[in-house]
């Protein structure tokens, strides 16, 4: 694990007090932050008319780290109000931050929502759940959350991701590696790029567990034009599948990320923005408090129109059934 800092992008007070007062208005006006047509106009319209500054920080990640950490929004602790009891609990709270995120996701992207997940909200609330301690999805908190690409059983799965943080009083870190900075043999890069093993729908998609359909297999590894890209989520691919050759590459790729994976502890009102084509993502274990003052993360998932980094043989997947919606018409 390194610990050196991750690039870090500072809001100014303008920038903060347009994305604010945007929010405020498109929630004043439609008095919840749960998805309609007329919120996601809303939001599309405001998005539209942010100015340069907010627009600039927006702009792809520009490192090999594959993440940014957007840093200003004042998230206050009283304000926010406690942390949820779960996602399902969490209804509006922390709303104005909803919005702003969507504003944010809507200046990098269109941001997308599942039918499946959170009742087809676009934010979802991350929050450690009683009865989830030791499961490998965002509720849980005892164990390593391992390192994923997040709904890389999906082909219409984000090509960012922004972590928006209510509260961490524990500085609980969310791990992140890019396979950008891994050190390869070409011959295990080809490997991975050989298309042997499917990766199944993780316990987040209740519906999508009736996997006995057809199991695409999927490459781990894919060269775009501008570097490798990775899919990776080893808690969901059955890797007892592979042939000996691939599990050795697979886990020295494993190694590999571990060796270069950064803990990046955010503080309130910090948004990790992760490139999930290139970078990995988890959080180390805790120990939840259950007292309303838990970590307390928002997330958005965000499609880049007419990015190409992933193999044209995706589009032939069907996504185990689940359903992509995103924000705005393209
Ligand atoms: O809690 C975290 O830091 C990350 C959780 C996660 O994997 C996610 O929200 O997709
Ligand atoms: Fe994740």
């Amino acid at each position: 694990m390194t610990t050196g800092p991750a690039p870090v992008r500072q809001l100014d007070d303008s920038a903060v007090a347009e994305l604010a007062q945007a929010a405020e208005r498109i929630l004043a006006d439609c008095g919840t932050s749960a998805t309609s047509p007329a919120l996601l106009r809303r939001v599309a319209d405001a998005a539209a008319h942010l100015g340069q500054a907010v627009r600039d920080h927006c702009r792809p990640v520009d490192t090999d780290h594959g993440l940014y950490v957007l840093r200003g929004l004042p998230v206050d602790d009283v304000e926010v109000g406690a942390t949820p009891e779960s996602w399902a609990k969490a209804g509006d709270s922390g709303a104005l931050w909803d919005l702003v995120l969507l504003l944010l996701a809507s200046a990098m992207g269109n941001p997308i929502a599942w039918e499946g997940q959170q009742e087809g909200r676009f934010v979802h609330n991350i929050v450690p759940a009683p009865g989830h301690e030791r499961k490998q999805t965002g509720a849980s908190s005892n164990v390593l959350l391992s390192p994923h690409t997040e709904d890389a059983f999906h082909p219409g799965r984000a090509h960012l991701l922004l972590l928006g943080c209510m509260r961490n009083h524990d500085h609980i870190a969310t791990t992140a590696a890019s396979v950008r900075r891994v050190r390869l043999a070409e011959a295990d890069v080809a490997t991975l790029c050989e298309a042997e093993l499917p990766i199944l729908p993780d316990d987040a998609y209740t519906q999508a567990r009736d996997v006995s359909g057809s199991q695409p297999a999927v490459p781990t590894l894919w060269r775009g034009e501008h570097g490798l890209t990775l899919r990776f989520d080893p808690a969901y691919t059955p890797l007892e599948r592979a042939g000996a050759a691939y599990r050795a590459a697979y886990a020295r790729l494993e190694a590999e990320l571990e060796r270069v994976s950064m803990a990046v502890s955010l503080d309130p009102g910090e948004v990790l923005v992760l490139d999930n084509d290139l970078v990995v993502h988890g959080r180390v274990p805790f120990r939840a408090r259950y007292d309303g003052t838990d970590r307390w993360l928002k997330r958005a998932s965000v499609r880049v129109p007419g990015r190409r980094t992933r193999p044209v043989a995706e589009n032939r997947e069907d996504g185990y059934g689940q359903t992509v919606i995103e924000a705005h018409a393209v």
